[in-house]
């Protein structure tokens, strides 16, 4: 059965936040189910586009940026299972959260032995040099401009870097909160 890449849909920022709602509520989603589900599409669709065996220089290095909110969630868990598909993820996540979710997830990363850096490596050559591909998974539909400025260094970078920049939803420290909602027509 082949599958149609269907049709792209954009859904703003409060359309993208009354889905979620409707997830919680209508279908009784957990926030753990949620990140799961997104954070392994992430995995999936870098999978697709960028699988490890390209990513040569880096010996499959991805640098993987996470948030201290919902959307680095998705972050940890996309770097789980991108280490199970056999790429070689490092994370930068400088402002954890003092919840069980969120230690919850780092030490399922610290058990598969994927490695949290001290900082961000911010000169644009050394990152290019080091990693194949970019997570940013910074910032979701609550991001609020402008980015303080212990995220502004780093989203300038990223601005600039010239190996790709996968974002999760849509690229952190976007005004225009766009996310791409792509859904499948079948056809037998
Ligand atoms: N809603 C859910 O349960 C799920 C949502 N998912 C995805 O996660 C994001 C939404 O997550 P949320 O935690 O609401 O917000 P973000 O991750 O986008 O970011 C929130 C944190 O960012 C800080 N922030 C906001 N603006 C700035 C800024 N200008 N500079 C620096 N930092 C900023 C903010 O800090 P506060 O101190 O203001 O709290 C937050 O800490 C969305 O993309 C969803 O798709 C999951 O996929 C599943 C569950």
């Amino acid at each position: 059965m082949a599958v149609n890449p269907g049709k792209l849909k954009y859904l703003g920022q409060e359309e993208a936040q009354k889905i979620d709602e409707e997830l919680f509520t209508e279908y009784a989603f957990s926030v753990d189910q949620l990140m799961e589900l997104a954070g392994y599409s992430c995995a999936v669709a870098i999978a697709k586009c960028y699988p490890p065996e390209k990513l040569t220089p880096s010996n499959g290095a991805v640098l993987v940026c996470c948030g201290p909110g919902n959307n680095g969630g998705d972050g940890l868990v996309c770097a789980r299972h991108l280490k199970l598909f056999g790429y070689n993820p490092s994370l930068f996540y400088p402002k954890k959260p003092n919840k069980p979710l969120f230690e919850n997830l780092t030490k399922q990363c610290l058990g598969m032995e994927l490695p949290f850096l001290s900082e961000f490596p911010g000169d644009q050559e050394t990152l290019q040099a080091s990693y194949g591909l970019v997570v940013d998974a910074l910032f979701g539909f609550s991001f609020s401009p402008s980015v303080r400025p212990a995220f502004a260094g780093v989203l300038d970078t990223l601005r600039r870097v010239t190996v790709p920049v996968c974002s999760v939803d849509v690229p952190s420290g976007t005004l225009k909160f766009h996310i791409m909602y792509v859904y499948h027509e079948t056809t037998h």
